[in-house]
Order: structure tokens, then sequence, then C-alpha cells
């Protein structure tokens, strides 16, 4: 059963949280009291603390509840084993029906590709929310070929499926080892220092930029956090189902973390704009006005393309890595030649 975080003590959430031992320490002032409530605490705090703290008492709340959530996810694996999930079409924007029957199995990585408002994020929501006809899509989504029981829809704290967003907004001043630490005492992984140091390792293969098990969450850059997410979701995430919002504009190695995540078996969905990560795969969902218009193998010729994008992407990233070291690049590009033949 859900429990509601207002009528939980603060003594209780610390117990069962360790990480609001954090946010209490930070915030909590002369009023946090164990036996008091969160929600008299809350009210209990005035305008002085919360500009202090520099949130307000709404803000304070919802980060209060995203973290109970979070933490409740982690610590409960999903029960249910995830071998297929079967989406099946709805409607599009106009109304007119959308002819899909799409399996996706355990290992699975697709990219889901399309113009700007033409529906990547609400195929993910449906999947998301195991869609019964009853979003505007009007899709159905299936497991193990069959209807979801109604429970897991709402699930909070057995999540089937894990959405990594945009944005990784992180509560509290954890050190990333402790990060991941409490990551693997939740999941009680056997030999947890070893899985520790592999997700921070990991990580930082990924990351363009390395960073040790002793900084803080909050001072990770975009492609440093993002990084420790899919590494933290491949190597510890219960959650059989991935779905991923954009991974393009984090700064990371793509072509790792689609490896990465394609060896830890789950079926991960990527929603992108990024040519060279749609090529990357072996399939990729093309989505048009509110529909999937197909379902795109990715052929000989294409992945010969790829391997060029690859080398200009390699050399953007080089003279991108020299602009930020403060360098000038006057010098004639190895393009300046081939553009001028046009
Ligand atoms: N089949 C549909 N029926 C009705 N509305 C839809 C359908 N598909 C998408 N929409 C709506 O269209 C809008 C744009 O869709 P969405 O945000 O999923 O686009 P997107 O491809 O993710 O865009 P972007 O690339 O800009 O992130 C949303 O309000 C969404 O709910």
């Amino acid at each position: 059963m859900k429990v509601d975080p207002l009528m939980l003590t603060l003594g209780d959430l610390t117990r069962t949280h360790p990480a609001f031992a954090d946010l209490l320490a930070q915030t909590g002032g002369e009023g946090a009291k164990p036996s008091r409530t969160v929600a008299s605490w809350l009210a209990s705090l005035t305008d002085e603390r919360l500009s202090d703290i520099g949130m307000g008492r709404e803000q304070l709340l919802s980060h209060i509840v995203a973290l109970a959530e979070q933490v409740e996810a982690l610590k409960a694996p999903s029960q249910v084993t995830v071998r297929s999930l079967t989406i099946l079409g709805g409607r599009d924007k106009k109304g007119e029906a959308e002819r899909l029957d799409l399996e996706l199995r355990a290992g699975d990585v697709l990219c889901i590709v399309g113009p700007t408002g033409s529906g990547k994020s609400r195929l993910l929501a449906d999947i998301e929310c195991l869609a019964q006809g009853d979003t505007p899509s009007r899709r159905r989504v299936l497991v193990n070929g069959e209807a979801p029981d109604p429970s897991w829809r709402y699930a909070s704290d057995r999540k089937l499926i894990a959405q990594l967003s945009q944005n990784m907004n992180f509560v509290v001043d954890l050190t990333v080892g402790e990060f991941v630490a409490m990551h693997a005492d939740c999941r009680m992984v056997e030999d947890r220092d070893r899985i520790v140091d592999e997700v921070i390792a990991c990580a930082n293969e990924l990351a363009g930029e390395s960073f040790s098990a002793a900084v803080s969450l909050t001072q990770l850059s975009g492609g440093q956090s993002r990084a420790l997410m899919i590494a933290d979701t491949a190597l510890l995430s219960a959650s059989p189902v991935v779905l991923i919002d954009e991974i393009e504009n984090a700064g990371i190695d793509r072509k790792r973390s689609l490896d990465l995540l394609i060896a830890s078996e789950k079926i991960v969905l990527i929603s992108t704009h990024d040519p060279i990560l749609a090529l990357m795969g072996t399939r990729r969902i093309a989505v048009r006005n509110g529909a999937v218009a197909g379902v795109i193998e990715t052929g000989a010729d294409e992945r010969a393309n790829l391997a060029v994008l690859e080398r200009i992407d390699c050399e953007l990233m080089a003279l991108r890595h020299r602009l930020r070291s403060g360098e000038r690049i006057d010098a004639p590009l190895a393009w300046a030649g081939l553009l001028a033949k046009d």
C-alpha cells in the first residue's frame, strides 16, 4: 500500500529513507523533531527559514514526495518478469487508425525518431503508463502478450518501467559513491562495494569528463549525471523496461551507452533527434502525426553512412574540445576542400 509521506514522522522517514537525513540536516531547523509529522514540520517552517533554504513550501514538499517515490521504486524490485511488450495501434492526431502491432523483446534497444511534436514522448508516455486505450493516442500496451494487471499501472513502488528524464534533479547532497551504494543496498546486491566501483567506473567511461566517487552529486555536469544514471540503470536497476527521452545533448559516449543497455537484457526505448544514435540500433520506430509510421531496419548502406557520420562527429568533438580549452581554430579544416567542390 502506498504511504502518504506527509503523515509519516520525521523519525520514521529518516530511518526508512536515509537520504532524508541529509535533506533534514540541510533544511530541518529547530522544529525538526523526530516525533513530528512531515506535514506539521513543513507548516512550522517560517518564510524566513524557507528563504534561507532557497525553496518554497510546495517545492520542498514535492522534493520530499519525489524522493520518497524514488527510494520506494529502488527498494522493491519488480516482481514481474517482462519477456515482451506489445504496442497495439490507436489513433493518430487526426483520429485515423494507427496500424501497429509491435512486439518488443528483452534485449531490444530501439530509437524513436520523428519531427518535433510528432508524438515521440506520447509513445514513451503510453508505454510508461501501460496505456489501455485511455490516453490521447488510444494505444494499448500488453505485457507478455496480455493486458497488464491494473495494479501494475499505478504501483510507483514496484516499477516495471523506469523513465530517465532529461533533467536529473538531485535533491540531497550525497556523494556519487554514497548515492550508488544506497541503490545497491536497496536492491540488496551481494558484493556491494564491487558493484558500486563498477557503476562509477562504467559511468566514467561514458562521460566525457571523469569524476570520482567522492564528488557530490550536485557538482556533476549534465553529461556526468546522465552517464551515472545510464550506468546505474544498466547495472543496478530492477526495472525490466527503460525509457529515455534524449541522450544526445549530454555529451556522453553514445555507442558505449547503447552497448551497455543492450547487454543489460532490458527493453530500452530512446526518443532522439540524433542521426548517429538513430542509426546505431538494428531497428528504429518512425513516428509521424501522432502515429507510428513504420519500424525501419537499419540497412547495410545506412551502416556504411553511419561510419562516415561517426568520423565527422569525432572531428566535431575534437573541435569542441579545443574551443573549450580556449584554443583558436584558424587552420583550414579538412572538410573545407570538400565543401568547395559543391
Ligand atoms: N495520437 C495522438 N493523438 C492525440 N494527440 C497526440 C497523439 N500523439 C501525440 N499527441 C499530442 O501531440 C503533442 C506533441 O507530442 P509529443 O510531445 O509526444 O511530440 P514529440 O515528438 O515528443 O516532440 P519533441 O521532439 O518536440 O519532443 C502532445 O500534446 C501529445 O500529447
